[in-house]
């Protein structure tokens, strides 16, 4: 039996706080079991860490999960090494100079999303450029155009010039699953050097040069301190007219009124994946608003996505109880994780 599977009596202490995950959405239930087996596994109201009492606090090796926590909290906790997100977006709620120079990690599993939200960005942009939803309703209703007749305003992916707002793990997996469209793809990126972008194969732009030059222009920036409602009339006004503008991170990246103007105008079209609330009230004048594509943030949110988000807990703990560095999950970094602003999601 290989030294990982062994049954321990020794196991370690991990404090279970994954809302808004729960454990059964994160691991199979052969992970579970492998997680039950390994340690042992303390539930915790993720608003009441300190509550749980120093014998639990003085024992935690890891907390499963992004629960708030105090400086006095972390001092009750000498054994921690890690907090693991199974998020995507980080929340500014602990003392991280501390957890620094602690040297905790913090711990994101947000890489699952990658190919689940770029796979929807694609059929998010072949969709406006063929307006196969718009054309699927008028068959239903039997107003359909045959043929050419219903391709007046359709257009090719294939050639076009791509942008990118963001080149994380999203932006990336969205650059891979376009790879095969001959499209020329720029990317802005202002927290990436000019390498990393060339690396991968796409233009380094600047955000005017992206808004002006995209048939297809893909939003997967995260929100920062730095860039909330970034993108606002004036950038939409910069757009290609009929340019298709997809968002797929967060709305908060976006002056979402100015964004509807800009489609009820006829200037560009638009998909989105976020909107400013959710759920969006039911008057909302994005509910009815011909040009635009809605989704109702299910972009990445597949059961393969969080399963694979338990196996990463799963395979970094083991690693990290080795007093090997985690491998599977992404680094919070000391000079940005505080500047994260994305909104967590509150429905899985
Ligand atoms: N719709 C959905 O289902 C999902 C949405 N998301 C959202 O997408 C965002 C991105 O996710 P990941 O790629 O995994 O995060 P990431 O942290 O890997 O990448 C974010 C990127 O944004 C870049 N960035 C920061 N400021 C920027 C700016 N002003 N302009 C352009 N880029 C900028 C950063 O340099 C970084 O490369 C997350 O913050 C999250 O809120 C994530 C997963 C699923
Ligand atoms: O599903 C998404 O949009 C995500 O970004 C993941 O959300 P979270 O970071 O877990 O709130």
């Amino acid at each position: 039996m290989p030294e990982t599977d062994r049954p321990r009596t020794d196991r370690p202490l991990v404090i279970s706080a994954p809302a808004p995950r729960t454990l059964d959405l994160i691991f199979t239930p052969d992970a579970l079991e492998r997680l039950h087996r390994r340690y042992r596994v303390i539930e915790a109201d993720p608003e009441n860490i300190a509550g749980l009492g120093s014998a639990v606090l003085s024992e935690a090796r890891y907390i499963v999960g992004q629960p708030p926590l105090s400086a006095d909290t972390l001092e009750r906790m000498p054994r921690l090494r890690a907090v693991l997100n199974v998020e995507s977006n980080l929340i500014d709620n602990m003392p991280y100079d501390v957890v620094f120079r602690r040297g905790i990690h913090v711990l994101t599993t947000g890489q699952v999303f990658a190919e689940p939200v770029a796979e929807m960005g694609l059929a998010m942009a072949l969709n406006l450029a063929r307006g196969i939803v718009d054309a699927d309703v008028d068959f239903r209703e039997g107003r359909e155009r045959w043929g050419g007749e219903g391709n007046k305003s359709a257009r090719l992916l294939s050639g076009s010039e791509i942008g990118i707002i963001g080149f994380g793990d999203l932006g990336k997996a969205l650059n891979r699953v376009l790879s095969g469209f001959r499209a020329k793809i720029r990317v802005h990126d202002p927290w990436l050097p000019a390498s990393v972008l060339l690396d991968a194969g796409v233009e380094p732009a600047s955000l005017e040069t992206v808004l002006a030059e995209s048939d297809f222009l893909f939003v997967v920036a995260a929100v920062t301190s730095d860039n909330e409602g970034f993108l606002g009339a004036k950038a939409f006004a910069a757009m290609r007219p009929g340019a298709a503008f997809i968002l797929l991170s967060r709305a908060g990246v976006v002056d979402f009124d100015a964004l509807i103007a800009a489609v009820e105008s006829g200037h560009i079209r638009a998909a989105s994946d976020v909107f400013p609330e959710e759920p969006l009230p039911l008057g909302h004048p994005v509910r009815r608003l011909p040009g635009f594509l809605r989704s109702a943030h299910r972009a990445g949110a597949l059961d393969i996505a969080f399963k694979r988000m338990g196996e990463m807990v799963l395979e970094d703990m083991e690693l990290m109880d080795r007093s090997l560095p985690p491998m599977r999950c992404k680094r919070a970094e000391r000079e940005t994780v505080a500047r994260m602003r994305s909104k967590p999601v509150t429905v899985n």
